[in-house]
This record gives C-alpha cells, structure tokens and sequence, in this order.
C-alpha cells in the first residue's frame, strides 16, 4: 500500500518548473515529445505487421526486439511528459531502467547476429546466383533439346528398322502391307494406276540344299539388288515370304508392269550368282503380276497377284502370268 501511494505520489517537485512555466518553452518540450511519442508507439505496429506478413524473413525476432526497444522508449517519453504537470518520477525511473535492460538485450543480440547478417548473401550474389542459374537454366534447354532431336531421330530409325528385313535390307512383309494400303489410297483418291508384282525364285530349296544356308542368303541378296536396280525410287520393294517379294509400283499400268516383270525375269535368268565364292549358280523366277482394280480390297489384291504366281509356276516356272480378267 505504501509503495503504490510512493509510486503514484505526484506531489514531488514537478518537472516543468525548471522550464520556468514560459509557454513557449513548454510547447516546444510538449509538443517536440508529442510527437515523439506517437512516432515511437507507431513505428512497433509497423514493424509487428512487417514480421506478419514477412515471415519468411531471416532472423525476424530481432525486429520484434526492436519494437520492444522503441515502445518503451515511447512510454518513457510519455512519463516524463507527464512528469512536466505531475512528479511520477519512480515509475519514470521504472520504465527507464526495462527500457535500459531492453535495449541492452537487444544490443547484445545484435552483436551476436551480425557476423550472421554480414555472412548472408549480398543483392549482388543474388543476382550472380540468379544469371548462374537463367545460364543453367539455358544449358539444360538446349541439352533437352538436344535430347529431344536425338530421340525423334532414333525414334525413326527404330521404325525404319522394324519395317526392313534384316537379311536383304529392303522392306519387310509389315513394312509392305503398310505401303500397300497407302498406295492403294493414293490411286482410289486420284484415281491412279497401282500394280503389283509377286516374284519368286524358283527351286531355290536346291541352292540351299546344294551350296547351304549361307550361299542360300547371298542367293537372296542379289535376288533383290537385280529387282531394286530395275525399280524406281518411288516403287517399293519387300520381302513377302522366304524367297518371295513383293514389288508395288504406283503409277504403273499393267503394261508398264508387264515390260518390267519380263526385264526382272531376264536379268534374274542371266544372272551368275555367287560368283565370288567360285560358284557359278543359275537361278530363274516366276512372276505374277496384277493392277489394282478400284474398289479391290488389299487382301484381294494379294490373293490375284499369289494367284497368277502359283500359275507361273504351275506352267513350268521361269515365266510371267498377267491377271487379264480385271474383275478380279
Ligand atoms: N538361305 C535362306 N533360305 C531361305 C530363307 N527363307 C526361306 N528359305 C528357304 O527357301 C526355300 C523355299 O523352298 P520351297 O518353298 O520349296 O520353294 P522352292 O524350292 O523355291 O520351289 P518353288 O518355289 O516351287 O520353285 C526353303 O528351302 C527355305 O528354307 C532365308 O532367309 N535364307
């Protein structure tokens, strides 16, 4: 009880005498304080709200020690304005010394951040960082693409080796059946000529048989460099079976096809094959050859071409059987 009357015992000698109650000196002290005051309990809301709405900020407990350290300071202000008028001078002593201890707290705080504030990195290693990065960031760009271009280019190698034949380097039987609806496509479309050539080499069991397997497959080789070196770029050229191939020829009428099928026969008839390993083989084909008929299924189309090649064969082999019964 006594402490509380000796702390709010404002009788002491009020502190606005020594300003000798002159009224402009008083309004400078007043209102120069005033102001304080209100700069002092302002900037903690300031800086409490920053450390809200920031508080991915590094070391932000130190601004909340700030506010502290500025508040009392404020409320020290405040006493010793009202001190001019009232002599409260033990709570103005008060208020002083948490101020000291506050402030002194926070001093030692900042001693003890500094070496970590002056480690953190610099607008400018920011920026050095951040061109490092904009140029990796460039590098891994290219390099995808890079990546991107190696790919697609692989992609279609891949694709390009899944429709050839492995042996003979020229298309496979999935590779031909895709071009086949293609051409057939195209020729319905533009009402265009397409025919087709079924050739295969005759008796060819005996070369295997007679020479092996190996000569058996430089037979097929040649089989198909003599068809590819009297063929167009745009036909294309397949192995359908073992010693079978297909030839597609778009834009070629039954008796363009006829006059082809008949030089492939003769440059196979007269063709020494195998002569690098001292053999001299003598090989012949049999020719089926149909054009496409609009409105002709693709397996249709097959089935006449096969058909007339089993007639070849049928009539002695070494020979070419055109389809002339165009219904089919
Ligand atoms: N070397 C080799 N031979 C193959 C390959 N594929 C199939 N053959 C052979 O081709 C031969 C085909 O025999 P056949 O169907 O009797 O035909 P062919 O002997 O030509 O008789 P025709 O067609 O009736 O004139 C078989 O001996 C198969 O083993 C291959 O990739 N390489």
């Amino acid at each position: 009880m006594n402490i509380i009357n000796e702390l709010f015992d404002g009788s002491f000698m009020p502190h606005g005498h020594c300003y000798k109650w002159q009224s402009d000196l008083l309004f400078l002290h007043v209102v120069g304080d005033a102001l304080t005051v209100m700069a002092y309990f302002l900037i903690p809301i300031a800086l409490i709200q920053l450390v809200k709405k920031r508080n991915d900020f590094a070391f932000n407990w130190i601004f909340v020690m700030f506010a502290a350290f500025i508040f009392l300071c404020g409320v020290t202000h405040l006493i010793n304005l009202i001190n001019i008028w009232h002599g409260y001078y033990y709570i103005s002593g008060m208020a002083k010394l948490i101020t000291g201890i506050v402030s002194i707290t926070t001093t030692v705080m900042i001693v003890y951040l500094l070496p970590k504030v002056i480690a953190f990195p610099s607008i400018k290693d920011f920026k050095v960082k951040n061109e490092q990065l904009l140029l990796a960031k460039k590098e891994l760009l290219e390099a995808n693409q890079l990546l991107e271009q190696r790919v697609e280019a692989r992609t279609k190698e891949l694709e390009e080796l899944a429709r050839t034949d492995a042996l003979t380097g020229v298309l496979n039987r999935g590779g031909l059946m895709s071009c086949l609806t293609d051409e057939i496509d195209r020729a319905t479309r533009y009402k265009r000529p397409l025919s087709l050539l079924m050739v295969d080499l005759d008796h060819f069991k005996y070369v295997n048989d007679q020479y092996g397997h190996q000569q058996g497959d430089v037979v097929l080789t040649e089989a198909v460099q003599i068809i590819s070196n009297v063929s167009r770029h745009s036909d294309h050229l397949g192995r359908y079976g073992g010693e079978e191939f297909l030839l597609i020829l778009p834009e070629t009428d039954m008796n363009e096809a006829k006059s082809l099928a008949e030089r492939i026969r003769l440059d196979v008839e007269q063709h020494s094959f195998c002569q690098q390993d001292g053999h001299d083989i003598s090989l012949t084909c049999s020719i089926g050859l149909t054009e496409y008929q609009p409105g002709q299924t693709q397996s249709s189309l097959l089935q006449t071409a096969d058909r007339m090649l089993y007639s070849a064969k049928d009539t002695g082999r070494n020979r070419v059987i055109v389809n002339d019964n165009t219904d089919a």
